[in-house]
């Protein structure tokens, strides 16, 4: 293996995709992501990591002997033809000389070849195990600047790897000898509605990016799967002309947000439109988690390491200057009094303001760091989960009168379980189904509803439950929940342990 392949990994692209129909900022020039220098960014690195490199697998390679006398010489020997690869400089010259004689435009027209040859030798649906397959497969496919998007959390992303790492620090009490032949994962009552499964598909900006056909995919996989869909207010589709393509009894929900004054004055009428018109919208999730837009540092980083001079269209995302309308309690108390459809509070991250929200009568909170992408160093919204409820039974609020959800981190059948058991009535996914729809589109999102779900099922019936309202505090060991950033590491165990491959491509 060459060190050249090793530093070329994931390669660029320029974007094909069109930004929003409508409410966002358009992007067709397609300069935003008209990325196309990871080669040359990694090009720059070149010269700087590969004495480390050497250093580095030379050291691999002298402990090895020392300890695996008897199997050493196979192993160095392996590392060795790497090492003498790159030492030996001579492909790596020849790339170099390529590299200076390639134009910039003949490197993005190679760069988006590689990646349209990624596209097309994408592995079959067929060979997607679980939603961190679909995450590999949208990493190859999509544009480096799309990709950046989507998968930044904020700061050092720490709140973003805590959401996913909070679940493997709860462990299951499984029952034994039941009968679990009628186990279903059917959701309970969310707001009159139930579904196949407790699950959602949350709301989430730049669905064009990921496919022409955008949220539609979406909605359409929610409705075959009876699953529910936070509509955005950032769809990319007139309201009228998206609900049109649901089915007639499917039920969704609605996330807003409001920019202006102007807006909120307006959400009355709003909501009132909604009312008369969408019965089938059965609750409004409004964003309380933006007062100003976390620093997605990664995002910018990746742009402009594609292209400096870039300083339009997807760059508003993260850049400082955008404003949302900076609600208040007293704004909130003001909504609801203007609907009759329950309002829930998608953002809340402390378990006083959970109470607070059920006092003023709302219908529920969504626990959620925006995915990691706002507050840094935000809890897990799993961890307030388990002390929300709590709180809110001890001040007389009982479960069915106050719906909890939560987002975040949520990749398996187990997590979701986990997550009703300290007390939610559904979860939410983001880049799960974003990127099950960026790498297959709608069939992409159906299959990740679809193992969802079967994970949940299998996962049901091993702990010794048949439904969604057997799950409770008793199936799960919280005690290392509180432990944060903690992880324990077996060397000896690792080092025998085999990665999971990766779905294969065809080519
Ligand atoms: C690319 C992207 C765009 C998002 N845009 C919005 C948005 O416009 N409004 C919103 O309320 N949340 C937005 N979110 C946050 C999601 O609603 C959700 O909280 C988050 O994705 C959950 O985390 P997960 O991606 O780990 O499942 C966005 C998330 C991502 C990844």
């Amino acid at each position: 293996m060459k060190l050249s392949y090793l530093l070329k990994g994931v390669k660029s692209a320029r974007v094909t995709g069109v930004f929003p129909r409508r409410g966002l900022p358009s992007c067709n020039s397609h300069k935003c992501l008209s990325t196309v220098s990871t080669a040359s960014y990694h090009g720059k690195q070149r010269a700087s990591y590969l004495p480390y490199l050497i250093l580095g697998v030379s050291a691999f390679v002298v402990a090895s002997h020392q300890t695996v006398q008897n199997d050493t010489k196979r192993k160095s020997n392996r590392r060795i033809i790497v090492i003498e690869d790159d030492v030996d400089g001579e492909d790596e010259d020849e790339d170099e000389d390529n590299e200076e004689e390639e134009t910039s435009e003949e490197r993005e027209e190679r760069l988006e070849q590689e990646r349209q040859d990624r596209i097309k030798n994408k592995p079959p649906l067929s060979q997607i195990f679980n939603i961190s397959d679909f995450e590999f497969v949208a990493k190859q496919v999509l544009p480096p600047g799309t990709w950046g998007y989507y998968s930044t959390g904020s700061d050092d992303e720490f709140t973003l790897r805590e959401n996913h790492y909070a679940f493997g620090r709860i462990f299951f009490r499984p029952k034994c000898l039941v009968d679990v032949t009628k186990a279903s994962t059917e959701s309970g009552d969310i707001f009159g509605a139930t579904f196949d499964a407790p699950f959602y598909c949350t709301a989430f900006a730049g669905s064009p990016m990921a496919h022409p056909d955008a949220e539609k995919n979406l909605i359409l996989a929610a409705g075959n799967e009876k699953i529910p869909y936070l509509v955005p207010i950032q769809c990319s589709y007139p309201l009228d002309t998206f609900m049109s393509f649901a089915k007639p009894d499917q039920e969704n929900f609605h996330q807003l947000h409001f920019y202006t004054e102007e807006q909120l004055e307006n959400a009355p009428a709003y909501f009132k439109n909604i009312e008369d018109n969408y019965p089938n919208i059965k609750a409004f999730f409004i964003n309380v988690d933006l007062p100003c837009l976390g620093n997605r540092e990664k995002d910018s980083k990746i742009r402009a390491a594609l292209d400096p001079s870039v300083n339009d269209g997807l760059s508003v995302f993260a850049a400082p200057t955008i404003k949302y309308l900076n609600l208040t309690w007293t704004d909130m108390e003001k909504l609801k009094n203007s609907t009759k459809i329950p309002i829930v509070l998608k953002g809340v991250l402390r378990k006083e303001d959970v109470l607070k929200a059920a006092e003023l009568g709302l219908g529920g909170c969504l626990l959620s760091n925006h995915g990691g992408r706002q507050l840094d160093f935000a809890m897990p919204p799993i961890e307030i989960l388990a002390q929300s409820r709590k709180l809110l039974r001890e001040n007389g609020v009982k479960d069915e009168d106050f719906k909890m959800f939560i987002d975040g981190g949520i990749r398996r059948g187990s997590d979701i379980i986990k997550a009703l058991c300290l007390g939610a009535d559904a979860v939410g996914l983001g880049r799960p189904f974003l990127y099950a729809m960026a790498s297959y589109g709608q069939p992409g999102v159906e299959r990740a509803m679809q193992l969802l779900k079967e994970e949940m099922l299998r996962d049901m019936k091993l702990l010794g439950v048949n439904s969604v309202k057997e799950l409770n505090e008793d199936m799960v060991d919280i005690e290392s929940l509180k432990f944060k950033g903690i992880s324990s590491s077996d060397i000896l165990y690792n080092s025998n342990y085999t990665n999971m491959p990766p779905p294969p491509f065809t080519k």
